[in-house]
């Protein structure tokens, strides 16, 4: 399996948000790194195929990000994720795998299931409204799950999660992380630090750096804050 990302590039007016970016992801868990304003959502956003590039392409395996089987493949969570607070988790739930296709009976079973992964089956029966800022990130996880992705394009996943979550949150990653391609963006490096398999890290909408990183790579927060000292990303 094999995300190809070939010169891609997005600009508002004058200014361009993602800059050329070429990339190959295989399987395995990608953190995204990058300051406010470096380009990391409208990067996340053209690979889900929500905005049309200005140049470039994305591809899974030959199909464009355009086709039916691209979408099919993939699972988003963004980062404003907008919840229906009188639902419940499961109708949510229910409601999500419709729009994506599945089937009534399919969709009860995973639900039940999903909400288990993300530790809610206790919770949903509850109103949305009610949860709380790590339990509604939760429950955003657990819908881009729906329909097995093995393409995982999670926008600030760990936002609001507190640390117990974040541990439970990392397991379910690494678990992911080895049958599929996930890709998780922050801009906090301990959050990734340890999960992904690869960093990414993002200035002014280019690629500043890719590869490993491993205790013999140094600090990778030191290098994370050297990349930024010479002038802010424009928010
Ligand atoms: N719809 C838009 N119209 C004009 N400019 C935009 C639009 N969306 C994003 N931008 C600009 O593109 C740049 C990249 O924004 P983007 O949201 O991708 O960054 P980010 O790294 O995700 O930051 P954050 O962590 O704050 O979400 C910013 O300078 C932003 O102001």
């Amino acid at each position: 399996m094999e995300l190809i990302i070939d010169r891609l590039s997005k600009q508002y007016g004058s200014r361009i948000a993602v800059d050329r970016v070429t990339l190959k992801l295989q399987k395995g868990v990608y953190g995204l790194l990058g300051a406010n304003g470096a380009g990391k959502t409208t990067l996340m956003r053209l690979i889900c195929g929500i905005l049309k590039p200005t140049g470039g392409s994305v591809s899974l395996d030959g199909e464009d990000v355009s086709s039916e089987e691209y979408r099919s493949r993939l699972g988003y969570l963004p980062q404003d994720f907008g919840y229906y607070p009188d639902f419940t988790g499961t109708d949510f739930l229910l409601y999500m795998a419709a729009l994506k296709g599945l089937d009534r009976t399919q969709a009860k079973r995973k639900a039940a299931e999903l909400l288990k992964l993300v530790a809610l089956q206790d919770a949903g029966k509850k109103k949305i409204k009610t949860y709380s800022g790590g339990m509604k990130q939760r429950l955003g996880i657990a819908q881009a799950l729906l329909g097995e992705p093995q393409l995982l394009i999670l926008d600030e996943p760990t936002a609001g999660l507190d640390p117990k979550e974040r541990v439970r949150f990392r397991d379910l990653i690494a678990q992911l992380g080895k049958d599929n391609i996930v890709l998780l963006s922050t801009h906090i490096v301990s959050d990734i630090e340890h999960i992904a398999d690869s960093i990414l890290m993002m200035k002014n909408g280019q690629l500043i750096f890719q590869g490993t990183w491993d205790e013999n790579s140094g600090d990778l927060e030191q290098f994370y804050l050297e990349q930024f000292e010479e002038g802010q990303d424009h928010g």
